[in-house]
């Protein structure tokens, strides 16, 4: 695995202070414990029960200027479209959406989130390798921005659907630059043999195909060649510059290039990892494309609102193991699945001022699924814990919610939205009820 901060590492961890540090919605108070801006995390709790995640709209607002900021900085006029699939909860969405930020969707769901957080469809992109008809269809109804195309066959599909509705859609061809963004191979997006968008030296044809059918207005070029980059703009530089050279022959075959989505990806330091700044990569977007005279957008999610967000869960029990400790907790790999899934590193770090000053002993933290994979930390340091101590697993705004699955038939976790020294429940906890709903038991089972 290319990626840093993989769920044990090498080198001692940050301690809880220097993660802190870093987080500046988040501080330790003496006395309410772990704050999100001006509200404990232990009233959050207290009110909704735990596992339950809670946003910073501070750092939501923080962040998302400071990408506007680095791009206006750099004079490239680019629009930030918020990656929905990082966080669709709409009140998220709503305050993005009320900074300026449109939307990047790639399904009918994400698409109705978008526009009913309110974002305009004028401000709405929409890509993926396999919308279905009916999804290009709500994307022409709707008169969004742009559908990014990442083959010919989806060309071809758009533009019967398009025709058919006496429509012409504003398509912009996703390009495969085949260039290595050295992060986790299960999300890097932009090499050959990844399944996204078409190899860059086939989109001249197909570009100058689309420009010929009826159904299709050719409006530019995106790329996206993965997720959580942290290995510098060396990438971006490399896949933008094969970019601007498409764009130069695309025009000088007489095809107009309007607009250039430059995707998103841009990594955070769940741990201690040097990241990329946003100037950074306004700085490599800047010296590749920044003299084309096209439209820029950016596509980023994780970088947005990753460290916008945590999930609070409370310790059910420590077992103790003839060679290790166990703190399991009522949060597991359903509710975020990130170190299951990539093995990723995320903060842990007691909510109680006591717990936070406690000595530490290295502990497996873990969920209660039937899984040895439902383990978020391996030999972290984190002091002995009692029943119902809470605990804040960091950086869990992007990616965290939004992957949730209901696996071992355990209810979604509610989501809270803090702003100052408000707080609101933004999606109430699953019910019950509400997993066992729409299922059916066919009477002639039991017949
Ligand atoms: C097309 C596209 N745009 C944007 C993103 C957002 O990525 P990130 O959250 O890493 O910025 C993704 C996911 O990697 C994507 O597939
Ligand atoms: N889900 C991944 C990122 C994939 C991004 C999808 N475009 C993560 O949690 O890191």
């Amino acid at each position: 695995m290319a990626a840093p901060a993989p769920l044990l590492h090498p080198d001692p961890d940050p301690s809880f202070a220097e993660l802190l540090a870093l987080r500046p919605h988040l501080r330790m108070d003496p006395l309410a414990g772990l704050m999100m801006e001006e509200v404990p995390l232990a009233r959050i709790a207290a009110a909704h029960g735990t596992p339950v995640w809670a946003y910073s709209a501070g750092a939501l607002r923080r962040r998302l200027a400071a990408l506007q900021g680095a791009l206006k900085e750099a004079r490239l006029g680019a629009q930030v479209h918020f990656a929905v699939k990082a966080n669709p909860n709409l009140a998220v969405l709503r305050l993005l959406g009320q900074q300026g930020a449109g939307a990047d969707v790639v399904s009918e769901g994400e698409l109705r989130a978008a526009r009913a957080a309110g974002i305009p469809a004028a401000h709405i992109v929409f890509s993926g390798v396999g919308k279905t008809l009916a999804e290009i269809r709500l994307a022409l109804a709707e008169d969004i921005q742009q559908i990014n195309a990442e083959s010919a066959e989806e060309v071809e599909m758009i533009s019967a659907v398009a025709t058919a509705m006496g429509r012409v859609a504003r398509v912009a061809l996703r390009v495969n630059p085949d260039v290595d963004a050295k992060t986790h191979a299960k999300i890097t997006t932009g090499k050959s043999e990844n399944k996204f968008g078409i190899a860059i030296g086939e989109a001249p044809a197909l570009y100058a195909r689309m420009s010929s059918l009826p159904g299709i207005q050719p409006i530019g070029v995106a790329v996206h060649i993965g997720s959580q980059i942290t290995a510098g703009v060396g990438a971006y530089r490399t896949a933008y510059g094969h970019l601007a050279d498409l764009v130069r022959t695309l025009r000088a075959q007489g095809l107009s290039v309007e607009r250039v989505d430059c995707g998103g990806g841009l990594g955070i330091p769940y741990r201690d990892e040097p990241a990329p700044s946003p100037a950074a990569l306004a700085g490599a977007i800047s010296a590749t494309l920044g003299n084309l005279g096209v439209e820029l957008m950016v596509e980023p999610g994780r970088w947005i609102a990753g460290p916008a967000g945590v999930l609070v869960t409370s310790v059910v029990l420590q077992k103790l193991g003839e060679a290790r400790r166990f703190v399991v907790l009522d949060a597991a790999m359903n509710d975020l699945v990130r170190p299951a899934m990539y093995e990723a590193w995320h903060g842990i770090v007691p909510v109680a001022p006591a717990d936070f000053a406690a000595p530490l002993a290295p502990a497996d933290i873990v969920g209660p699924i039937c899984e040895s994979g439902d383990t978020f930390a391996r030999g972290r340091g984190i002091p002995s814990l009692a029943p119902a101590s809470l605990v804040a697993i960091l950086d869990a705004g992007a990616y965290g919610a939004a992957m949730s699955s209901t696996y071992n038939s355990r209810p979604l976790a509610a989501e809270v939205l803090v702003d100052g020294d408000r707080f609101a429940l933004v999606r109430e906890r699953q019910t019950q009820e509400a997993l066992l709903a729409g299922q059916h038991v066919p009477e002639w089972l039991d017949a």
